[in-house]
């Protein structure tokens, strides 16, 4: 399973419906002081539901928690926000639920995630059978790693295997809620002035330090609906994603390349760094992706940026040596952004991150091509896995289309260091 940058998109929207606490913190507390919050037999079933299509039917949870929250127009904002948070959490700590409930039914795993969470279990006939000393009790009888922080064998291994000492703390930090960052627009705010236009509206933010444009979100809240991302003062985008187009180091009248662009993150933030003046050429295999950068370049009153699907080799060759920057943000196995998608991890498999690798050296190799003598190309991952970052680029650096290229430097941020997703982001020239 490869990400796309609309998942990432669609799952930022949905996780500002999600409250700041996670449940790994209230298992801790677990059945001690029971809360109380009234469960209702409607959203609850919405909730199994969702579950069942995402596990059963194999469907991104994203796509179904935006379907189940559309097929009830009655819900208010509070069981809307029950509902995402519930289907997301439950997806988070799927294994780990299915480990301490007494069943699979799919009523018993929602009542151990409910217990899970310090709440009280109603006297429902679907809840009958699950109790909190049992689940307590295996809960405490658990040991292994895998199990406690909820994700598969395989890539736990492949975890430790690879990130060493590093992946206990990383793996931790991964299944923590992601904080909703914003890049202000430049070309039309400061982060200051954004910051000032939001307080007046009651958003609370704070500007992280190392990150020039980043707003974060002091509460959760559906910051989409604020007149000011109407107007296009700000963007939705993580402040590790923040750091890949500032490492092109780009410069007002630059041609500039964003050969995997998706939905444009990248390109519309490359585009406010060269001050609208330039070109950012960006292309992507999947045409119907770069209409989502059209529509977004217009809202940010950006005018540089034109697309291009990729057709076959012949698009690439065409653009041989034209670009002073190249950026390459490859698909990936996503693991770095687990805490916006935490479906990834029961979609991914050793297998479909070798064959993601494959693509990504590819891509290298095929791509390269675009830069100009002297000019820089930044490869990019939402990955945390060496196999798909510094390996990836030693490879290249090796083969015969890497001696063309001096190897800079390279970021590899990591999400218990960072406190933000976990990205990769590798600098090379050609000579
Ligand atoms: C990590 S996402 C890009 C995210 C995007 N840059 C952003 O900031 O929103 C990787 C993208 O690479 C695209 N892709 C996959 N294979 C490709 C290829 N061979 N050439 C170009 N793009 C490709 C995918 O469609 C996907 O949109």
């Amino acid at each position: 399973m490869v990400l796309g940058s609309a998942s990432i998109l669609i799952s930022a929207y949905l996780l500002l419906f999600l409250a700041a606490s996670s449940l790994k913190f209230l298992i801790f507390a677990v059945l001690n002081r029971q809360k109380l919050m009234r469960l209702y037999s409607n959203t609850v079933k919405g909730v199994v539901n969702a579950i069942e299509e995402i596990f059963y039917d194999q469907q991104y949870a994203d796509k179904v928690i935006e379907r189940t929250l559309k097929s009830n127009k009655k819900w208010g904002a509070r069981d809307r926000g029950f509902i995402a948070e519930s289907v997301y959490e439950m997806v988070r700590w799927w294994r780990l639920i299915n480990e301490v409930s007494p069943s699979e039914d799919l009523y018993h795993l929602f009542g151990t995630y409910w217990l899970l969470q310090g709440h009280h279990l109603p006297p429902w006939e679907e809840f009958e059978g699950v109790h909190v000393n049992a689940v307590k009790r295996k809960y405490e009888d658990l040991t292994s790693r895998a199990a406690l922080q909820s994700i598969p064998d395989w890539l736990d291994e492949m975890g430790a295997e690879l990130l060493g000492e590093e992946w206990d703390d990383e793996i931790n930090a991964l299944n923590e809620q992601a904080q909703v960052v914003l890049r202000a627009n430049t070309l039309k705010t400061t982060r200051e002035a954004l910051m000032n236009r939001l307080q007046e509206d009651g958003v609370e933010t704070y500007a992280p330090k190392g990150y020039p444009d980043a707003l974060v979100l002091a509460k959760r809240q559906n910051i989409f609906r604020n007149p000011a991302f109407k107007e296009g003062l700000y963007e939705i985008q993580d402040a590790s994603s923040q750091l890949v187009a500032q490492a092109l180091g780009v410069e007002p009248g630059m041609r500039v390349i964003d050969a995997c662009a998706g939905a444009g993150g990248k390109s519309l933030h490359l585009a406010t760094l060269m001050g609208d003046k330039g070109r950012v050429l960006s292309m992507d295999i999947e045409g119907w992706k770069l209409k989502n950068t059209k529509l977004r370049a217009r809202r940010n009153g950006i005018s540089i940026i034109e697309t291009r699907t990729i057709e076959d080799n012949k698009t690439i060759k065409r653009l041989k040596a034209s670009a002073d920057r190249l950026l390459l943000d490859v698909p990936c196995s996503g693991l770095g952004v687990l805490r916006r998608n935490p479906d990834t991890k029961w979609k991914l498999s050793p297998e479909s991150i070798a064959n993601v690798q494959l693509i990504q050296q590819d891509i290298l190799q095929n791509y390269c091509s675009m830069v100009k003598p002297g000019g820089i190309m930044v490869y990019a991952t939402c990955s945390i896995l060496p196999t798909e970052n510094q390996r990836q680029v030693e490879k290249f650096l090796e083969s015969e289309k890497g001696q063309d290229f001096t190897f800079l430097d390279d970021q590899k941020v990591l999400a218990h260091e960072s406190g933000f997703d976990g990205f990769y982001i590798a600098r090379l020239e050609r000579k």
